[in-house]
C-alpha cells in the first residue's frame, strides 16, 4: 500500500505516458529526444594520428594476422589419439589453430608438402607412412598482430642447430618433443602462401595490397534529426549494418584504412578547431548552439574494435555441408561462405555418425521422412563448419535458402540450396535454426567429440 501520494495524479500520468507510447507506436507522434550518450572520445586514447595510421594495417577485425601456416599432424599421432594434446600445445605456445581438417592425404600431396626433405634417403618410405592413415591439416597463425612464421623457423633452426641430445623444449613439452616435431610446418612465408592455397584452396586471408579495415561512426541525434540526407556521403564508404539505437545511428563503416580515414574526414573533435577547417565533417554538420561535435570516429584500430564487438557483436553458428553435396559442391560451396563474408572459425570432414545426425535432427524424430534422412546423413563424410558473422545464424539461413530447392530458385536463387541441391532430402546444405542450438551443435561436434 502507498500512502500519502496523490494517486489520481499518478493514475493521470501513467494513463498519459500509456496514450503517448500508443500515438508514437501508431507513428502518430515523435519521441521526445532523450538525454544524449556521450561516447568516449579521441582524447581517451591520446595517439596521434601517425600512430593511428601506423596500426591501422593490422587489419581489422579481430586482430587477425595476415600470415598464416599449414601444418600436418601425423598419421601416427593421430591414430594414437594424440590430436587434442598437439593442438592445445601449439596454441600454449601462442599460435591460433584457424582451421582442422582430417584427411587422407594424396601423394601428390605429401610429395608438395615435404618437397624440401625429397632428396633424403628415405623419403619413398616416409611418403608411404604419411599415406598410411589420416592426418589433420591446420591452418595456423599466431594470435597477436605479428608474424606467424618466423617463430616457427626459430623453432626449427634452433632445432636443427641444437645439440642432438638438447632438442628446444616448450613448457608442457616432454623432452624429446618439440613443436616442430609434434606438427610439419612449412619453412617459408613463401611455401607457406603456396601450402594454403594448396590445401585450403578458399581459405580467405584477406591478404590484399590495401587491407580492409573497418570503424564505428556515429551520428549523433540532433543532427540525425536534422540532415537525414548526409546519410548520402555513406555511399563513399561501405557502410555495413545500419541501426538506429533510439535516435543516434551507428554504422559499421568499410574500407582501408577506415578508422584514420573517417577520423580525418572528421576533423578536430573540439569544435572550434573543427570550423578553423570547414571542410571538416564536424565543422560542415556542426549545430548550432549545440557545443558538441555530431559525429564519432573510433580513434584506433583497437578502439574501433573494442567498440564494434559491443555494437555488432559476432555470432557463430553452426553449419554443415551434407555428404552428396560436400563430394560435388564443396569448393562451390565455400566459396560462396567466404563471400559472403563468414569467417569459417573451425572446419573438418568427417562422416556423421548415426547419434550425431540424430542429434542435429532430433526435432524431426518420428517424421515421416526420419529414417530416410539419418540414412542420408551419413552415407559418407560431410564438411562441418563453425561460422562467424554478425547475425550469423539468421545470414546462414538466408545463404542456405528454403529447405526446398524448388521454392529456393522461386523465391532465393542466389541461395546455395537453389543452386546447389538435388531435392528436399538432399538439399546440400545444414545450418541451425537458432543460437541456442549452434551452441549445442558446436559443442557436439567440435566439443566432446572431438575429445573422444
Ligand atoms: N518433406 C521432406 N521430405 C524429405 N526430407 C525432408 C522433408 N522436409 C525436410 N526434410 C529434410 O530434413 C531436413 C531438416 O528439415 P527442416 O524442416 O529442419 O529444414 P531446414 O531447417 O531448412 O534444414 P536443416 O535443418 O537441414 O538446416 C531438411 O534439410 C531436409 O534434408
Amino acid at each position: 500500500m502507498v500512502k500519502g501520494v496523490n494517486a489520481p495524479l499518478i493514475t493521470k500520468i501513467v494513463t498519459d505516458l500509456v496514450q503517448e507510447e500508443r500515438k508514437i507506436a501508431a507513428g502518430e507522434k515523435e519521441r521526445a529526444e532523450v538525454e544524449e550518450i556521450v561516447f568516449p572520445e579521441e582524447g581517451s586514447s591520446e595517439e596521434s594520428d601517425e600512430e593511428a595510421v601506423e596500426e591501422a594495417h593490422y587489419f581489422f577485425p579481430f586482430s587477425e594476422v595476415l600470415t598464416y601456416s599449414v601444418g600436418i599432424i601425423k598419421p601416427d599421432d593421430v591414430l594414437a589419439g594424440r590430436v587434442e594434446e598437439i593442438k592445445n600445445k601449439i596454441k600454449d605456445a601462442g599460435f591460433d589453430i584457424k582451421a582442422d581438417e582430417k584427411r587422407m592425404l594424396t601423394e601428390e600431396q605429401i610429395r608438395v608438402f615435404y618437397a624440401r626433405k625429397k632428396e633424403e634417403p628415405d623419403f619413398d618410405a616416409f611418403v608411404q607412412f604419411m599415406k598410411s592413415g589420416p592426418c589433420h591439416v591446420l591452418i595456423i597463425t599466431k594470435k597477436e598482430a605479428s608474424d606467424a612464421i618466423p617463430q616457427w623457423i626459430d623453432l626449427h633452426k634452433t632445432n636443427e642447430s641444437a645439440e642432438p641430445e638438447e632438442p628446444i623444449n616448450l613448457p608442457g613439452l616432454k623432452e624429446t618433443e618439440s613443436l616442430v616435431n609434434l606438427c610439419d610446418v612449412e619453412d617459408s612465408i613463401e611455401d607457406a602462401s603456396r601450402h594454403l592455397a594448396f590445401f585450403f584452396p578458399n581459405f580467405h586471408t584477406n591478404k590484399g595490397k590495401h587491407p580492409v579495415e573497418r570503424t564505428l561512426a556515429i551520428i549523433r541525434p540532433t543532427l540525425l534529426k536534422e540532415r537525414r540526407k548526409f546519410l548520402v556521403f555513406f555511399f563513399f564508404f561501405n557502410a555495413l549494418f545500419p541501426m538506429y539505437s533510439g535516435p543516434t545511428l551507428i554504422l559499421a563503416l568499410t574500407r582501408e584504412n577506415a578508422v584514420s580515414h573517417w577520423r580525418s574526414l572528421l576533423g578536430p573533435k573540439i569544435l572550434e578547431e573543427a570550423k578553423e577547417n570547414p571542410e571538416s565533417l564536424r565543422a560542415q554538420y556542426a549545430i548550432e548552439n549545440v557545443p558538441i561535435n555530431q559525429l564519432h570516429g573510433s580513434s584506433t584500430p583497437s578502439d574501433a574494435q573494442k567498440e564494434l564487438e559491443f555494437f555488432f557483436p559476432e555470432e557463430q553458428t553452426f553449419a554443415l555441408i551434407k555428404p552428396d553435396a560436400a563430394k560435388t559442391h564443396k569448393d562451390e560451396i565455400m566459396k560462396k561462405v567466404k563471400e559472403a563474408g563468414f569467417s569459417i572459425s573451425k572446419v573438418k570432414e568427417q562422416a556423421l555418425t548415426r547419434e550425431m545426425a540424430a542429434h542435429f535432427y532430433k526435432d524431426h524424430e518420428g517424421k515421416p521422412f526420419y529414417e530416410e534422412l539419418v540414412n542420408f546423413m551419413t552415407q559418407g563424410p560431410s564438411v562441418i563448419m563453425v561460422l562467424s558473422k554478425e547475425n550469423a545464424v539468421e545470414e546462414w539461413r538466408k545463404l542456405m535458402g528454403p529447405t526446398n530447392p524448388e521454392e529456393a530458385k522461386k523465391t532465393s536463387p542466389k541461395s546455395i540450396r537453389a543452386q546447389f541441391a538435388h531435392d528436399i532430402l538432399s538439399n546440400a546444405v545444414h545450418g541451425s535454426s537458432n543460437v541456442e542450438h549452434a551452441e549445442r551443435s558446436i559443442q557436439f561436434a567440435f566439443g566432446e567429440l572431438d575429445a573422444d
